[in-house]
């Protein structure tokens, strides 16, 4: 695997600090060097620089619209880069309206696009149906194609273009969906794999009907956007919005197993690791450290073991 790392230290999605502390966290965790070691080849592009930007006024509902544009527009820039020198793509958050430029990014490089959305929320809010204003529970409602006529026009997104089909998407850990969120989940006929269907199937079928609905017409590149809050708040804490019932260390490993064997892995976010909203110090490690392990697991860490071919008992 050849791998392209981009921090994005944004937090402008939402209102709670410290969540554009995430990107540094998860490398002093030794991202890099875990990559390096299960034999990526890895190349860190370093964080983004996000300008102030003065006086936002909210749009429609919309909180903090310039920021959220103008960062997304760098980052979709940076996410194009990345791909077209070749990489997969990991993008480390900051909150999870990153989703908006690294997925527009992705997509710039030509092909259609999977998305795999692991999340306990669904975060497709539009600017006229959210109910908090926050950006970061809005990311999917600019993506998708067939809600474009529900966007108004925002200051710094005329850059944006919708550039996903909502029969491409599949979320998984859902358990803390809005009213309208799921009104829309239903209208576009997204598959959706709540908590529900997570323990009435097992992750293993999760991983099988996702892949079969991903696939069942062309076989396309998956992004795969992390929100760190689809775990349980038991082994991630240190996150904005943590809702009880997630998914355990295994369920959340075996997912990233499961899309690494595909082979179609072609970019993911880690988003939403908070220091500030972990209580302990414990809490933020076990968050961090959880977010390190998925990571590694979307490039070939396999909880068997490994070995190298040439490998030869002495
Ligand atoms: N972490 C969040 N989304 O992933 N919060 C926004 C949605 C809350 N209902
Ligand atoms: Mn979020
Ligand atoms: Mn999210
Ligand atoms: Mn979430």
């Amino acid at each position: 695997h050849s791998v392209g790392i981009i921090g994005a230290p944004f937090s402008k999605g939402q209102s709670r600090d410290g969540v554009q502390l995430g990107p540094d966290l998860i490398r002093a965790a030794g991202l890099v060097e875990k990559l390096k070691g299960q034999g990526c080849t890895v190349k860190d592009y370093g964080n983004l620089t996000f300008e102030e930007v003065a006086k936002d006024e909210t749009t429609g509902r919309a909180k903090r619209p310039r920021a959220v544009g103008q960062a997304n527009k760098q980052l979709s820039e940076a996410v194009r880069k990345i791909k077209n020198e070749g990489h997969a793509c990991v993008m480390l958050g900051g909150d999870h309206s990153l989703a908006i430029g690294s997925i527009h990014g992705h997509a710039a490089c030509g092909t259609q696009l999977s998305v795999v959305w692991v999340d306990a929320h669904a975060d497709i809010n539009t600017p006229l149906t959210t109910p908090t204003g926050n950006i970061h529970g809005q990311p999917m409602s600019y993506l998708i194609h067939e809600l474009r006529s529900k966007i108004p026009v925002m200051p710094n997104f005329s850059w944006l273009k919708p550039c996903i089909a909502a029969e491409d998407v599949v979320y998984i850990g859902l358990r803390d969906v809005d009213p309208e969120e799921h009104y829309i989940l239903k209208y576009l006929g997204i598959k959706t794999f709540s908590m529900t269907e997570v323990d009435y199937l097992g992750i293993a079928k999760v991983m099988e009907q996702t892949c079969d609905h991903i696939f069942s017409k062309v076989k396309k590149p998956i992004h795969l956007s992390y929100d760190i809050d689809a775990l349980d708040p038991s082994l991630a804490p240190a996150t904005g919005t943590p809702v009880v019932g997630g998914l355990t260390y295994r369920e959340g490993i075996y997912i990233t197993e499961h899309i690494c064997q595909t082979g179609l892995l072609s970019a993911v976010d880690m988003v939403e690791v908070n220091p500030k909203r972990g209580g302990t110090d414990n809490g933020v490690r076990s968050t961090v450290d959880a977010a390190v392990d998925l990571l590694l697991g979307c490039f070939g860490r396999v909880r068997e073991g490994s070995h190298s071919a040439d490998y030869k008992i002495p």
